[in-house]
């Protein structure tokens, strides 16, 4: 076994990364190293359980501390991964969960090599809009997501899982056999 393995959800966005990442997470029981973000949390999202939000002062204290293995700025807004927070539990022998967009999964798998194992999710573009406009998001983020689809969607190939989220219960099994095939 390469482990402790670093499972990184990745792949279009609005596909259910995060929904599906907490669940197969909180099921085996894998630690989820969250982002810090200066992207205000939006209406729908409890505080710190997909990331710790901080202001844009506090993250440029960290950054210039060197705090952050990998950081990206997307819509506006900055994200980061604190080093500690994935390098501690990786030396007490605990797998992770990451939910990262491309260009931070291909630097953990350059950073980490075997142990990195990329889930790429997606949907089509069509179901993006009908779910997200059912969970009430901003038109601007829908439109957001949309417009770097096609960029996003190209990922698939470098990734050694792709799964289509379509049925909540189906895509759960996928995952778990995904995760479980490393295990
Ligand atoms: N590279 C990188 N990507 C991140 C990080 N944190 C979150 N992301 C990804 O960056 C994008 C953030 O966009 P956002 O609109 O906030 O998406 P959401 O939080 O998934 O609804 C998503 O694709 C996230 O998965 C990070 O620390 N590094
Ligand atoms: N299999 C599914 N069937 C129906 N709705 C889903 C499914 N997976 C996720 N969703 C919903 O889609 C929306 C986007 O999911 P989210 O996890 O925020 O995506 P991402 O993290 O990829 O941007 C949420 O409202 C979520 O509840």
């Amino acid at each position: 076994m390469a482990g402790p393995y670093i499972f990184i959800f990745t792949g279009t966005s609005g596909s259910g990364r995060k929904t599906m990442a907490h669940r197969i997470g909180k099921e085996l029981g894998i630690k989820h190293v969250s982002s810090y973000t200066t992207r205000p949390p939006r209406d729908s999202e409890p505080p710190d359980r997909d990331y710790h939000y901080i202001d844009q002062e506090r993250f440029d204290r960290m950054n210039t501390s060197g705090d952050f293995i990998e950081t990206a700025l997307i819509h506006k807004h900055h994200y980061g991964i604190r080093t500690h927070e994935l390098t501690d539990p990786l030396s007490e022998g605990k797998h992770v969960y990451m939910i990262l967009n491309s260009d931070g999964a291909s630097l953990m798998k350059k950073l980490y090599g075997e142990q990195v194992v990329r889930l790429f999710l997606y949907v089509e573009k069509r179901t993006v809009i009908e779910r997200l406009e059912a969970k009430g998001l901003p038109a601007e983020v829908i439109n957001n997501y949309i417009s770097i689809y096609t960029d996003e969607v190209v990922y698939r190939k470098q990734c050694e899982h792709v799964l289509e989220n379509l049925d909540l219960n189906r895509t759960m099994m996928k995952i778990r056999e995904a995760i479980q095939s490393h295990l």
